[in-house]
């Protein structure tokens, strides 16, 4: 079988700020159809790392491309991604619906978008979509910004923490539903500290830590002769840690 082509990779990079290093010399790629889990204690540089993904931050060295193409702001890739990251992307007093016109018709656009039935029964917001969003909780505001990712059936996606603020029910339907955007070819990023949940949802992983790739691959191999993805990962971390002293 010929090898899926790479849709999101990082080669090299590098983040600084100040003289902290948030990323260092981090490369790993993840191809179509596969759903990797970009893992990291607190400050690892997962975030940083997204950011440059998405062209939301420049590297200091080192290249991010989607779908092959060099990734910068307002680079015509970024189109084709669905993208879940903190940010004031919500406009309050606005309804649900209309942040997602809002932030679909931006880019020039003509409203509806291609699978905007989906995204709204994947965000299960119901009514609620008719209602100003500055009423919504955490986990409403969540699976709106979650609907407006998916709204354009994205062939890249790229997710920081997307199960933050969700019920169990709505994890689930998540987790379905990334399932069926990568059997539809599409190359999922979801960062996570939610080992269990990755480990239900995740074909591979990238392991982080203090800017630097600890591990990458798939995760049966990074699971191996541990009984759990959070075992493995504790030893990996914990190794980190006691390799360091
Ligand atoms: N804008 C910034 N200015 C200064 N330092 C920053 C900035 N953003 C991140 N950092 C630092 O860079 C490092 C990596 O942060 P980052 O947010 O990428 O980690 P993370 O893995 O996403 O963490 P978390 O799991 O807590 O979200 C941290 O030490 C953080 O304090």
């Amino acid at each position: 079988m010929p090898v899926p082509p790479i849709m999101i990779q990082a080669e090299g990079l590098v983040k600084r700020y100040r003289r902290r290093m948030a990323v260092d010399q981090l490369s790993f790629q993840v191809r179509e159809g596969e759903i990797c889990a970009l893992l990291g204690p607190n400050g690892a540089g997962k975030t940083s790392t997204m950011r440059m993904l998405l062209g939301l931050s420049r590297p200091d060295a080192g290249t991010a491309s989607l779908a092959g193409k060099l990734v910068h702001l307002g680079a015509p890739v970024l189109r084709r991604v669905g993208v879940l990251i903190d940010g004031p992307a919500l406009v309050p007093h606005l309804s649900g619906i209309a942040n997602l016109k809002l932030l679909w018709s931006a880019a020039g656009r003509s409203w509806p978008p291609p699978a905007l039935e989906e995204a709204l029964d994947l965000a299960g917001l119901g009514a609620a979509t008719g209602r100003r969003v500055k009423g919504y909780s955490t986990g409403m505001r969540q699976r709106l910004m979650l609907a407006a990712a998916l709204m354009r059936r994205p062939d890249v996606l790229l997710l920081d923490e997307p199960a933050n603020g969700l019920d169990p029910a709505e994890v689930r339907a998540l987790r379905r539903h990334l399932a069926v955007c990568a059997d539809a070819g599409a190359a999922v990023l979801i960062s996570s500290h939610q080992l269990a949940e990755v480990q239900l949802l995740a074909t591979h992983a990238v392991v982080m830590h203090n800017g630097r790739l600890t591990a990458a691959g798939t995760l049966d191999d990074l699971v191996g002769a541990h009984t759990s993805l959070e075992d493995a990962y504790l030893a990996m971390i914990e190794g980190y840690h006691d390799a360091a002293l």
